[in-house]
């Protein structure tokens, strides 16, 4: 197996509080893995780590073997580092299909000019419609987005990193606050992400983490709990432990 993404004793601080301790995690090529833990484990701020949006007190980021430990986001992402991020502010005037045009767009460096009939404009409209059909948008496609349903919203979001064309799309917690109702299709998307893109998913909701991992990893404090496959973290009295008699991997089953 070839190690995609790795981090090497990733420190965090803020201040005296240390907000990610000593991480040594790797995620491997086309992996479906989780980043679980409770509350204030240092989740988000590990994702923020690994996406260049906080710099590391010290400890290194590989990504596919190149140190990018500082590089700023752009660089990252444009060496395939992907998160999913919230539209609501960016696009909530546009349309999810003039939306994704620009994100094409601006990755073949053709800023605006797609939404003028110029160039290869049909090209990138092919590619807009392919990925509204993967994320359950083409119902929706000319709706603003401020005024779609909010499981719609998070659908665009993954629709928009995917425009990117991520090699790793840090997939940040793609379910929060979606009514039940809703949720179906988000997770049926996130399930037929292609293959060939390795994801990291950070997430609560414990359905959505058995049902789409192979492998979690578990922090606490800061730090590194547990890492395994689903089975060994469902049946670890650690992390039952940790979650204080949460509902989390109770429902789990081989
Ligand atoms: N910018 C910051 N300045 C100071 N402390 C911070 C900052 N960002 C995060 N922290 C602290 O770092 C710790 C880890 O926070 P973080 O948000 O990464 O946890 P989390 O696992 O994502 O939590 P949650 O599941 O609640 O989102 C917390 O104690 C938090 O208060």
């Amino acid at each position: 197996m070839t190690t995609v993404l790795q981090t090497f004793n990733l420190t965090k601080r803020f201040g005296g509080l240390v907000a990610t301790n000593d991480v040594s995690i790797k995620v491997e090529r086309g992996a479906r893995q989780a980043l679980i833990g409770p509350n204030g484990a240092g989740k988000t701020t590990l994702i923020n780590l690994l996406t260049g949006v906080l710099s590391a007190t010290s400890g290194r980021i590989e990504l596919e073997g190149e140190d990018v430990t500082r590089l700023p986001v752009h660089a990252r992402a444009r060496r395939g580092l992907v998160r999913t991020f919230q539209i609501n502010q960016l696009f909530a005037e546009m349309t999810p299909a003039e939306s994704l045009a620009v994100a094409i767009s601006e990755r073949e460096g053709k800023g605006w000019r797609c939404l003028r009939p110029l160039g290869k404009r049909g090209e990138i409209m092919d590619e807009c419609a392919a990925l509204m059909e993967q994320c359950n948008l083409l119902d929706v496609k000319d709706r603003k987005t401020a005024v779609l349903p909010y499981g719609k919203q998070r659908l665009l979001e993954i629709a928009l990193a995917l425009a990117a064309k991520p090699r790793v799309l840090l997939l940040d917690e793609p379910v929060a606050g979606v009514p039940d109702g809703e949720r179906r299709e988000i997770l049926n998307t996130v399930g037929a992400l292609p293959e060939d893109v390795t994801i990291l998913l950070i997430e609560h909701d414990m359905d959505l983490v058995f049902s789409f991992a192979n492998r979690i990893s578990v922090l606490v404090n800061g730090g590194l709990f547990v890492e395994g496959t689903n089975a060994e973290i469902a049946r670890d009295p650690r992390v039952k432990a940790v979650y204080l008699g949460e509902e989390v991997v109770e429902g789990y089953h081989d």
